[in-house]
Formats: structure tokens, sequence, C-alpha cells
């Protein structure tokens, strides 16, 4: 038996708040794709207003004029459905705090908003019974929010790798096949769009800082805040990093990472940080290339997965979008939302200092006998073992004689010791430089 091609339950209404990248896709698909998504809803979904800044901008889709509207204030207060698509802090937050008081369930892709007050507006929705997601916040177009919220909410989660920023991961394989220098890479990817013209909040981390405290606050069930996110961008990552790390069959990602650690006291905690990372070339993330985007998780049942696909771009992340308004209809349809989030974890941020990770530290060293002693003695004495080292000697110091380059890969060990380490070897007389000191993971 067919499903009836249009449901006979009464419409939803959609209010769609911003009409750029991904707000004019959402709005194509709703409107081109009407019938199978009612279908697939339980009720026609209706579009019933566009909030924009300006009625006659140009726009990557045409939408009928009747639908766009300068009133976002009123749009809101009579719809059963809101998509927040504007980006920033204000006014959607309180615009969507508008909607939860009208008894809307909203949907959104604003991770910079969600990183900041993600738990505080669900506690919001919660309370007024309303549903609250925000698929296309992290990775774009990969399912990973709903997984970690409903598929995964029977494990425990212990840890989460992603690469989650598409423009630092472009422009690190870029450097990496092609040898591109950081600045022809970055010139790559604004050539490509996917970069800003300011690509500032991409290369210094800061929007993976933003997933990342999302991603943390929803895998453990805690709420961890930007703050709690320990952020280094990718501007200092050389041509030379990437060629070293390419001869040790390593690849420099910029990862997003959160785990529970433990503190000095045996307390368990959550770490947070984003930053670049030697993975050894056979660890999946490293086959992630482009601008794409993949976050791998390990839970304590389920054991690793990985999820992979487009971070971003306007027709894939309307499509997380799209899932996301199709998945609240289903359930208003059924009646009653449910709860998909929970803040009953309780476990607080640790610093940087309790992460326990390795370092590759590269050192140009003056080509002498007992060097080689004198830096491992520090090692040894801030308890950090060494998995590997490699030496290079050139020709050509500065007084006409050799010098020497060390490759230096450790175990794990607090990150507070290997940072003591790289500071107590730089002060030696046989340094001439620390030329560079990147963690890895994956070993
Ligand atoms: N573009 C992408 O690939 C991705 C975007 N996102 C998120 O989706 C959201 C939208 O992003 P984009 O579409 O790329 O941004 P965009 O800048 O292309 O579009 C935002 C639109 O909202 C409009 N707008 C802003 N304030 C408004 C106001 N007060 N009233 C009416 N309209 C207003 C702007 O005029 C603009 O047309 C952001 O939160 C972004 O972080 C998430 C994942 C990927
Ligand atoms: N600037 C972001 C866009 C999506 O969030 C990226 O490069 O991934
Ligand atoms: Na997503």
């Amino acid at each position: 038996m067919n499903t009836p091609a249009t449901p006979s339950r009464k419409p939803l209404r959609v209010a769609l708040l911003g009409c750029g990248t991904v707000g004019s896709q959402v709005a194509r698909i709703l409107l081109e794709d009407a019938e199978n998504l009612g279908r697939r809803a339980g009720a026609p979904l209706e579009l019933v207003g566009v909030a924009v800044r300006t009625l006659d901008a140009r726009r990557d889709v045409d939408l009928p004029a009747g639908l766009l509207t300068l009133d976002a204030d009123k749009l809101v207060e009579d719809a059963d459905i809101v998509i927040e698509l504007m980006g920033g802090i204000e006014p959607a937050k309180s615009l969507i705090l508008r909607a939860i008081e009208h008894g809307a369930t909203v949907v959104s892709g604003n991770k910079a908003l969600f990183a900041q007050d993600g738990p505080a507006l669900y506690e919001q929705a919660d309370a007024a019974g309303v549903q609250l997601s925000y698929e296309a916040a992290v990775a774009g177009a990969i399912p990973i929010l709903r997984p970690i919220r409903d598929s995964l909410s029977g494990d425990r989660i212990t840890r989460v790798l992603g690469i989650v920023n598409g423009t630092t991961n472009y422009i690190l394989d870029q450097m990496d096949s092609t040898g591109a220098s950081f600045a022809d890479a970055v010139k790559a990817a604004q050539d490509l769009g996917y970069a800003e013209a300011d690509p500032t909040a991409d290369v210094e981390g800061h929007d993976a800082a933003a997933k990342a405290a999302i991603l943390a606050s929803l895998s453990f069930h805690t709420r961890f805040a930007l703050e709690n996110v320990h952020c280094e961008g990718i501007t200092a990552v050389t041509a030379d990093d990437i060629a070293a790390a390419a001869e040790d069959g390593y690849v420099i990602k910029l990862l997003a990472i959160a785990e529970i650690l433990t503190d000095d006291a045996g307390a368990a905690g959550i770490g947070v940080r984003v930053h670049p990372t030697l993975l050894p070339r056979t660890h999946p993330l490293a086959a992630v290339h482009g601008a794409f985007n993949a976050v791998f998780i390990e839970a304590e049942n389920a054991g690793e997965l990985m999820f992979y696909g487009q971070g971003a771009g306007g027709t894939p992340t309307a499509s997380a979008v799209l899932g996301d308004v199709i998945s609240a209809a289903r359930r208003m349809v059924l009646g009653g939302p449910g709860r998909t989030e929970t803040t009953t974890g309780h476990v607080p941020p640790l610093s940087i200092d309790t992460v326990r990770t390795s370092y590759c530290i590269g050192l140009e060293v003056a080509d002498q006998p007992g060097v080689l002693a004198r830096i491992a003695q520090i090692f040894a004495e801030n308890g950090v073992s060494i998995e590997t080292m490699r030496q290079r000697i050139h020709q050509g110091g500065p007084d006409g004689g050799t010098t020497a380059e060390l490759r230096i890969v450790t175990h794990r060990a607090p990150e507070a010791s290997l940072a003591a380490t790289v500071a107590q070897v730089a002060a030696l007389d046989v340094i001439t430089a620390v030329s560079s000191v990147l963690r890895v993971e994956g070993i």
C-alpha cells in the first residue's frame, strides 16, 4: 500500500530566520521537496516566512517575494518550528528564546551561540516542553550530534577526536600534498571559497574550539563553554614542520579533542583542547583530505566509531538542518518532545596541564660530544620517556662546522612535565633553536 501523498494532519508552520548561504538552501528544499518532506514528517511543512535584513538583496535562490519579511520578532510568534540561520549571538539568541516562549520548536546551526549558551538554551526549551536541535552547528552535514545524543546515550564516551574545521584541514592538506607554504595554502582556500576573506576564526582555531565545546557538552553530559577549551591554531605550522612530519610517517591535523582525564588527586574530569597534532598516516583521521571533516569517537562498549563528510557549504549544511526539522516534526506529530539532552554528568573541566600526550620536538643543536646525554638527562629528570630520536647532521654551522637536527618523539607524559622538559632543554647552551613542538596522538 502506498503512503498517502499529503498527510491529512494540519500543516506545521515553519519560520526561517536568515537567508544566506545555508538559509537560502533550506528555503529552496522546503519549497521544492515539500511533498516528500511532509510525508516523512507526518504533517505538511509550510514555510510561512523568511526573515531577512534587506527585502531586495541578491540571493542564491529566488523565493516568492510574499515570504520575505523584515519583522523577525513577529514571525517567530506565529510558528510551530523556527529555523535560526542568521548566525552570531544577537539577535539570534533573543529570537530563539522568544520562539521557545511562544511554544515553537527550534532548529539552528549556530555554533558560536551554542558553544556559549547551548545547555542554558536547552534547559529553557526543555522547561517549555519544546525541542531544540542544532546538528548543523558541528561538522555541517555529518550526523554527529544526534548519534552522540541518541544512538550513544546507552554507552559511555571516553574520547572524541575531530577534524571539525574544513578550512584548516584544506590548508594543512595542501601543505602536505603539494609542499605549499602556509600563506599560499590560505590563499588557495580563499580562492575556493572555503576560507573567509578574514580567515582568523578558522586558522586561530576559534571555530573548531566552539565545536569542541559543543561536542564535549553532549558527549560528557556536562556543560562546557568556550573558556574551557585550550585553543591553539595553525598559524605557526610551517612547511618544514609538515615535511619533517611526513618523513617520520606522520601528518599534521588541527584536532578538536575531548576526553576523560584524571587529575593529580585521581579525580575524573574532562580535557577539551584544539591544537595542531601529529597523527600517524595509518590513523583513520589522517585519510581525511581537503575541506572534509570527520569525527572519531571512542566509547566503552561501541569501541571506535568514525563519522565522515562535508563540514560546510550551503546544501550539505541544509541537509543537517532539514534532518533536525523532520525529526522535530515527527515528535510533534506523535505528541510530546521527549528529552534528548542531559547535563547531569557533573564532571569538571580540567586544564591542559592534566592532559597526558606525546610530543614531537624538533631541536637544532651543536654537533658536540655529550649533547645527547645532556638532553636525555633532562627528559629523564622530568619523567618523560623518549619513544624515538632521529638525528641528522648538517654541514655549515655558524663557525663553519657541523650542526645536528634532532627530532624526538616522546611517550605519553603529563603536559606539564613535557612543557618543563622543553623549557629546560631550550635553555641549554648547546641548543641553537627549538624548531617545533607538536603534540602527537594515535601512537
Ligand atoms: N556556511 C556554512 O558552511 C555553515 C554555516 N553554519 C552556521 O549556519 C549559520 C548561517 O551561516 P551562513 O548561511 O553561512 O551565514 P550567512 O552570513 O551566509 O547568512 C546569514 C544570513 O542571515 C542574515 N541575517 C543576519 N542577521 C539578521 C537579522 N537580524 N535579521 C534578518 N536576517 C539576518 C544575513 O543578512 C545573512 O543573509 C551560522 O550560524 C553558521 O555558523 C554551520 C555550518 C556550516
Ligand atoms: N568555516 C567553517 C565552516 C563551517 O562550520 C569551516 O571551515 O569548517
Ligand atoms: Na553535523
